[in-house]
């Protein structure tokens, strides 16, 4: 059995992480932490884990929550997460963190965009946990920089273009939308049901997101030379789910038939990718509560213009759901145990 704690266990992906964990065969949940509900039970925070998960919340003491666990899942804000991965690392744990920290492979793009990174020598070290297409380096892998939500809807919606070098790479546009829980839980005007709830809205037009160097960076990669994308996310009155829908120009002419056949193949084996038949399209509906990503590909056939949609829920495949998938593979555990059987029918 493995010992997991969860550092910031109070937040929407703590919860998820508990919910997951809680039905994972190889796992024990020996500490969860807290800032301001620590003394609580998490049961009292989350009536939802009553009689299920009791644990009291404790402060964030490194030291002690290193003592009490052999994985930690770091499900903090960026900044809080950098200040305390590097002791987990010198006390020989494994890492899982969700926040940004450990995503963006140059301390300076990571500069430009957060703050100056505290921990650069361990960003070496950070494997980016996207299974999909890193899958060999996060096994035995000692700390992995969880995806973002919006990135995983992309780099997954665009991998196999990209790899077979089928879209002109300058031409990317990507429109998403999220609920608002992938903005967290704490308190803010923006979050309130009232701003939230009358109307759609786009924020962190014209490049000004964070998320967008760290999708360039993955794409560059993938399309083996360095790339931009307008990126530009909505927020949606629902709590959960993102929909990413995402345009380019074909490099070489392209049906919707040659498309769903490529991603097929490309996927073909994945357990949480699911190209959908043609004429098929993604809902957050769909993949509400499971670690599912699905994906439909296809030609707009009086422009010619490739158009592929995406959703994932960003609370588990945007997060806790590939946050387990990537633990699974680093501790050498089945890829999908604890993440089959989730919210088939919620
Ligand atoms: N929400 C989402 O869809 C996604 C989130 N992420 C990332 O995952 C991380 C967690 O997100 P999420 O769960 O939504 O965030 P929340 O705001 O819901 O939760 C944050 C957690 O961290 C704790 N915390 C906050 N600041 C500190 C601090 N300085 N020291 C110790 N603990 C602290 C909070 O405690 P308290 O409750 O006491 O304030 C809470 O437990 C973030 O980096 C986020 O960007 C990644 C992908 C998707
Ligand atoms: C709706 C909403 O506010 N979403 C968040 C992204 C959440 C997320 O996944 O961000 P990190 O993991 O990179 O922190 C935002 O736009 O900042």
């Amino acid at each position: 059995m493995l010992n997991v704690a969860i550092v910031g266990a109070s937040g929407y992906t703590g919860l998820e992480l508990i919910r997951i964990l809680h039905c994972h065969p190889e796992v024990a949940v020996t500490c969860l932490t807290s800032e301001q509900s620590a003394g609580k039970r998490v049961s009292d925070v989350f009536p939802t884990l009553r009689g299920r998960c009791d644990l009291v919340l404790e402060n964030l003491e490194p030291v002690r929550v290193a003592e009490k666990a052999d994985v930690i899942f770091t499900a903090l804000p960026h900044k809080a997460a950098m200040e305390v991965v590097p002791t987990f690392l010198k006390l020989g744990k494994t890492v899982i963190d969700l926040s940004a920290d450990y995503r963006l492979s140059d301390p300076d793009v990571y500069g430009a965009w957060y703050e100056k990174h505290l921990n650069p020598a361990n960003l070496k070290k950070a494997v980016y946990g996207l299974p999909e297409i890193r899958r060999a380096k996060i096994k035995g892998a000692r700390l992995v920089a969880n995806p973002g939500c919006y990135p995983t809807s992309i780099i997954l919606g665009l991998a196999p273009l990209l790899k077979k070098g089928l879209i002109d790479p300058h031409s990317i546009i990507a429109d998403s939308a999220s609920g608002t829980s992938g903005a967290g839980r704490s308190a803010k005007v923006d979050g309130l049901y009232c701003e939230v709830n009358e109307g759609f809205k786009a924020y962190g037009v014209g490049g000004a997101h964070r998320h967008t160097p760290e999708i360039e960076q993955e794409l560059s990669l993938l399309a083996g030379a360095g790339l931009k994308i307008t990126f530009t996310p909505h927020l949606v009155p629902m709590d959960r789910g993102i929909l990413s829908t995402i345009y380019a120009t074909p490099a070489k002419e392209a049906t919707t038939e040659k498309l769903v056949a490529l991603y097929e193949e490309f996927y073909r084996g994945e357990p949480f990718v699911r190209v959908l038949p043609q004429g098929s399209l993604p809902s957050t509906a769909f993949v509400r509560g499971s670690n599912f990503c699905d994906i439909a590909p296809l030609v707009d056939g009086r422009t010619g213009r490739v158009i592929v949609v995406s959703a994932i829920d960003n609370l588990v495949k945007g997060a806790s759901g590939q946050a387990v998938q990537n633990m699974n593979l680093a501790c050498g555990f089945p890829e999908t145990l604890g993440l089959d059987g989730l919210a088939l029918f919620p």
